[in-house]
């Protein structure tokens, strides 16, 4: 068995309660050795009570947790070998970064030489060298995260855990710090647990996405999978930026999709007629085509220009709303009737639940 084929992390039935409120219930999730994995799901969902709970923060209610098969459900948060970046940096302000970076390593009495030679690597990996003697307040924010992050790279831990850690820097720091901490996994191969409400973060970082709703698993899956194949219409409609396009539809006589008062194919075998489903299409795998056949017509409301990308807002029968990305050459006057289509094997159908059906 290679490393990464090894196990990280382990949850069996992780349950949490505050008081009479279970906010967490019954997580089981494996991850890898040396996968990163983020967690991701709406405000609320319990992503930073489960990292809490892995790293010793939060007691959990029910279950257990292992990091490299050890059990550490009931151990300290110094003890089960992991390291914890925050969101707020949590420096000390009256310490220089070089005290600051070796701190932990001080109160674990590691010798003083081991001590140098860690911070000294932490400090070249992050190129912070050159900050080792300002304190946190001299320092901007993406320095300030950078050292935090060092923090946590000093005491080797097996797993290291982000709690949205990019939150509080600006737009364009974030995405170079979201490479910094690519970069970080691919030379550390650590296994990495990263809790975001940002999707862009979480797809250009993630082995694995975990998809949370309301304290459960939604989804788990690469980035790919979960973008392609959402199980449900709650991740078919988090994933994804736009996102997809999720339409009331029925099923005909036929076996096709009536859809706004038109008819297209579905590759899909079982059917009810008359029965209400959930059409799913991405923008970018719309089409606008000349004729009607195998497509639906909608009315072009307006059309939002991103530089590279233009997206078509259009308005199908009364109610439904639908976007579609515009290739190169294709321009379309707002107020104009097109036809639009799919190739089939982009089409997603989901039962009155949610739940994916073809
Ligand atoms: N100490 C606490 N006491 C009571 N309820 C709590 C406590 N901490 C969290 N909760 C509740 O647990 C649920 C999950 O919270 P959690 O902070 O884990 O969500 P989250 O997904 O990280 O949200 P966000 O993205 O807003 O940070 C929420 O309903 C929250 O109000």
């Amino acid at each position: 068995m290679t490393e990464r084929d090894g196990i990280g992390v382990a949850l069996s039935g992780v349950r949490k309660s505050f008081g009479a409120l279970q906010v967490v219930h019954g997580i089981d999730l494996t991850i890898r050795d040396g996968d990163f994995v983020v967690f991701v799901g709406p405000s609320g969902c319990g992503k930073s009570t489960l990292l809490r709970m892995i790293a010793g923060l939060e007691e959990v209610s029910d279950g257990e947790i292992a990091i490299k098969g050890r059990d550490v459900t009931d151990l300290d948060p110094s003890e089960r070998g992991i390291a914890m970046v925050f969101q707020s940096y949590a420096l000390y302000p009256h310490m220089s970064v070089r005290d600051n970076l070796a701190f932990g390593l001080k109160m674990a009495r590691t010798e003083r030489t081991e001590i140098e030679q860690r911070v000294g690597q932490a400090a070249e990996i992050l190129k912070i060298d050159h900050l080792l003697d300002r304190r946190p307040g001299q320092l901007s924010g993406g320095q300030r995260q950078r050292v935090a992050i060092g923090r946590a790279i000093v005491r080797k831990p097996d797993v290291f855990l982000f709690d949205e850690p990019l939150s509080n820097l600006d737009a364009e720091l974030r995405v170079s710090m979201r490479a910094e901490i690519a970069r970080l996994h691919r030379e550390l191969g650590n296994t990495m647990i990263y809790v975001t409400h940002d999707q862009t973060e979480a797809m250009t970082l993630a082995d694995q996405i975990v998809i949370l709703r309301d304290g459960r698993i939604e989804q788990t899956g690469t980035p790919r999978d979960v973008y392609e194949n959402p199980v449900n219409t709650f991740v078919a409609g988090f994933i994804g930026s736009p996102r997809m396009n999720l339409l009331d539809a029925e099923w005909s006589g036929s076996g096709k999709v009536r859809l706004a008062g038109c008819e297209i194919g579905a590759c899909l075998d079982s059917f009810r007629p008359g029965e209400r489903i959930v059409f799913g299409i991405r923008p970018e795998h719309i089409r606008i085509v000349a004729g009607g056949t195998d497509a639906v017509q909608a009315t072009v409301e307006f059309t939002e220009y991103l530089g590279g990308t233009r997206y078509v807002y259009c308005r199908l029968g009364d109610a439904q709303n639908l976007v579609v990305e515009l290739r190169e050459g294709d321009d379309i006057p707002s107020g104009s009737a097109v036809w639009l289509t799919a190739p089939p094997e982009r089409r997603r159908y989901f039962d009155g639940n949610g739940a994916r059906i073809g």
